[in-house]
């Protein structure tokens, strides 16, 4: 099996001015992942702007440019590589629209870092991100306590953010959580040890990511294969080719395997495992591959090839917790499409719940209405039944987006319960 551990995706988290794109470019900047070229036009523009050394906040603003330009639409991707693992960062800015944009960014990721001013503390914004990291079950959480440089990294401090954090955080559930006491703009403790804050005896930032166990994040145990196109071509050498393409949701599939599709029911054994780089014995989450089986089956966009012994539910009516990412409110009983994996149905929202109160994590369930960032259970139904996990056990057959059938927009991201 390939090793997956090598591989680490992170989100960053914190409100504007917390430091988000300093703290990337210092992390870039010291473990030397920038390339020379972007150095020396960042150093030339800092110097144009009258910085005496470089400014960090720049390389990802570079990187904002190219979103802006329409290359990825909520979230920008940057990849980086130390001798130990390969990173991708899921640049979130911090204004306006947080909520849409961590989860957009943090749906396949293994860390989140949230920011906190140490200056600040704890705010709405923190516990707003830190809830919707334990919603997404994103495995591991690690507060970074930023500009400590300005309350003299001073401990004090730094176990008051935790103390006012783990208060908030006992009532809900994540795994790990890990706090780091740094300066983005001295870069102590990002990749290098911090001189100023001896009393400060855990790993700098780098070193946490770099070591921290990973393996264990995905599912290797239900297998899912949500079909998203059949592949025929036409050329001669692939005449008798019937492929189902799509992209792994959790389990492993080898050749051989007795597979069910759904949901009409067949079943059928994988022939082979294709890959662009060629045959492979076996896929896993979360590859891209071409399935084929050793039977003539009638399969489509949407269907999903499981293990035979194992299998998703079916439902028509599901509970999601729900984060609502658009500025108009959500409307009952009106029809939204709803997208899950590879799948689209029609779908409105029949009931809400309760909506929570972030501050408190309280559930309100008079009067609701729900508006931009707000996070609520609903009753959903749907006009076909969707094979769905819960997304404790599965992060993507588990999770649902809604889209506004007038404007095309995503109005919500949802996670099954
Ligand atoms: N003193 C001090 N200033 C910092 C530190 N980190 C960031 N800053 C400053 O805080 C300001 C905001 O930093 P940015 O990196 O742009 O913060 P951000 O708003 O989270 O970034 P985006 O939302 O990603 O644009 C800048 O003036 C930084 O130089 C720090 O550790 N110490």
């Amino acid at each position: 099996m390939l090793d997956n551990n090598q591989l680490l995706r992170f989100t960053t988290a914190g409100s504007v001015d917390d430091g988000k794109s300093t703290l990337i470019g210092r992390l870039l900047y010291d473990s030397k992942s920038i390339f020379e070229d972007q150095l020396e036009a960042i150093e030339n523009t800092s110097k144009k702007k009258g910085h005496d050394g470089v400014d960090l906040a720049l390389f990802t603003d570079g990187l904002r440019d190219e979103r802006e330009q329409g290359i990825t639409i909520d979230v920008a991707y940057r990849y980086f590589t130390t001798p130990k693992r390969k990173f991708i960062i899921a640049d979130t800015p911090g204004h306006i629209q947080y909520t849409r944009n961590m989860v957009t960014g943090a749906s396949t990721a293994n860390a989140a870092i949230i920011l906190v001013d140490a200056r600040h503390g704890v705010i709405e914004q923190t516990k707003r991100h830190a809830f919707i990291a334990s919603l997404l079950q994103i495995p591991h959480v690690i507060v970074c306590i930023n500009k400590m440089d300005l309350v003299d990294f001073s401990e004090e401090v730094y176990n008051n953010v935790i103390a006012q954090f783990e208060e908030f955080s006992s009532k809900m559930l994540v795994r790990d959580v890990r706090f780091i006491p740094i300066s983005a703009l001295l870069g102590d403790n990002v990749v290098n040890r911090s001189e100023n804050m001896a009393w400060y005896q855990g790993a700098p930032l780098l070193h946490t990511l770099e070591t921290m166990h990973i393996s264990s994040d995905i599912n290797k145990v239900d297998a899912r294969f949500p079909v998203q196109n059949i592949l025929r071509p036409q050329s001669e050498s692939f005449r008798d080719y019937r492929g189902y393409a799509g992209r792994v949701a959790g389990g492993i599939f080898r050749k051989g395997d007795e597979v069910t599709v759904m949901p009409s029911g067949f079943t059928s054994k994988i022939k082979t495992i294709d890959t662009f780089s060629g045959e492979v014995e076996e896929a896993f989450a979360p590859m891209s591959v071409s399935i084929t089986l050793e039977d003539d089956i009638d399969i489509s966009r949407g269907d999903m090839i499981v293990r035979s012994n194992n299998k998703p539910e079916s439902l028509q009516d599901i509970e999601v917790m729900l984060c609502w990412l658009n500025n108009s409110p959500a409307k009952p009983r009106a029809k939204y499409t709803i997208k899950h994996t590879s799948n689209e149905q029609k779908a409105m929202i029949k009931e809400i719940i309760y909506k929570i109160d972030i501050n408190t994590l309280n559930r309100g369930s008079e009067d609701i209405e729900i508006g931009m960032n707000d996070i609520c259970k609903v009753k959903i139904r749907t006009t076909k039944p969707l094979l769905v996990d819960n997304y404790r056990e599965n992060r993507t057959t588990g999770s649902i987006v809604l889209v506004d059938d007038a404007t095309n927009e995503t109005v919500a991201a949802g996670m099954i319960v």
